[in-house]
């Protein structure tokens, strides 16, 4: 469990994170989103002590960072891959971790394992790919087997198999009852992979939501309704104070709060109008993200106007 409370970093004037308080719970994945410059990876290094917060707390499973014995054992993380030394090996660059940490060799090998490093063990990480060093970071952040696990854009350039590997990775360190919070920009890919979000925008906290209320909430469904006589339809729809939008095809499109489909198809039994499709169009964790960002952005133009 990790608890963010009135967390607030200011560099001068700028302020980058801005009375934050969320819990990150365990046994699900939850994704961390914002537009660049939001405020993540400040709030990030906040949570792991390695930016001193100007207000606020972040304790990991009731601590502060700094008062964790053995941290790699209660928290690991991954926020920049390329941060091991070139000249080492994988293998070589985990022990010397480990030794730090009080952790035995068994484990460095049981990680290499886990992220499919085994065959490059012996490597030199400067021969390295991006997806191989994502997989060493990965290694690194589970070396002590912490109960809380902190991933900063994992799949940043990774290929789509580099991708699903860490969606499911993701997936299994939850289901193992571990917290897990992760950022990243590909919408796509948080949709199948989060279970719970948290949006902060300029450094505020826009939403703490499950996926599913979040994509209800912000984005509009849109029903599809097709008849043979569309006109009609429409202005029974109209009627009943639903607006609908006329396509190129034929169909009509009604959304906002007349996109319910139950009521269009009844609507269209009673005035005895026949409907060849009464399709729900579901918006995306994109459409719902980007009108929520999008709002904000709007809404703090506004207050530096007034
Ligand atoms: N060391 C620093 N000195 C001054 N300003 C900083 C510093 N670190 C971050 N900032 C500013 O704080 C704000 C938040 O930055 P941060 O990197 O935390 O955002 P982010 O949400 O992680 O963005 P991105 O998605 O682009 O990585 C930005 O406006 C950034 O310019």
């Amino acid at each position: 469990m990790i608890e963010v409370r009135g967390l607030t970093k200011r560099y001068g004037s700028r302020t980058a994170v801005d009375g934050l308080s969320f819990d990150v719970r365990p046994g699900r994945v939850t994704g961390f989103l914002g537009p660049n410059g939001a405020g993540k990876s400040t709030t990030l290094r906040m949570v792991l002590d390695l930016d001193r917060p100007t207000a606020g707390s972040a304790h990991i499973g009731g601590r502060r960072y700094r008062e964790l014995a053995c941290p790699l054992r209660e928290v690991g993380a991954l926020l920049d891959a390329g941060a091991a030394h070139g000249g080492r090996t994988a293998r070589g660059h985990l022990l010397i971790l480990a030794e730090s940490n009080r952790i035995g060799a068994k484990r460095v090998d049981e990680v290499l394992a886990r992220v499919g490093l085994e065959p490059a063990a012996r490597t030199r990480i400067k021969g390295f790919s991006l997806g191989m060093r994502q997989r060493l970071g990965i290694a690194a952040a589970l070396l002590g087997d912490p109960p809380v696990l902190l991933f900063d854009e994992p799949v940043n350039g990774l290929d789509p198999e580099g991708i699903r590997w860490i969606r499911d990775l993701m997936r299994s360190l939850a289901a193992e009852g571990r917290t897990v919070l992760v950022s990243s920009h590909l919408m796509s890919e948080m949709a199948v992979t989060a279970d719970h979000l948290i949006v902060i925008g300029q450094g505020r906290l826009l939403a703490d939501t499950g996926m599913s209320d979040f994509i209800t909430t912000n984005a509009r469904t849109t029903v599809l309704v097709r008849s043979p006589r569309p006109g009609e339809l429409a202005c029974v729809l109209d009627r009943a104070h639903i607006a609908s939008d006329p396509q190129d095809d034929g169909s009509l499109l009604v959304a906002g709060v007349g996109a319910d489909a139950a009521r269009i198809g009844d609507l269209a039994a009673e005035a005895g109008l026949p409907v060849h499709e009464l399709t729900v169009l579901r918006a995306s964790l994109e459409d719902a993200y980007l009108a929520m960002t999008a709002g904000a952005t709007e809404f703090a133009a506004s207050k530096r106007e007034g």
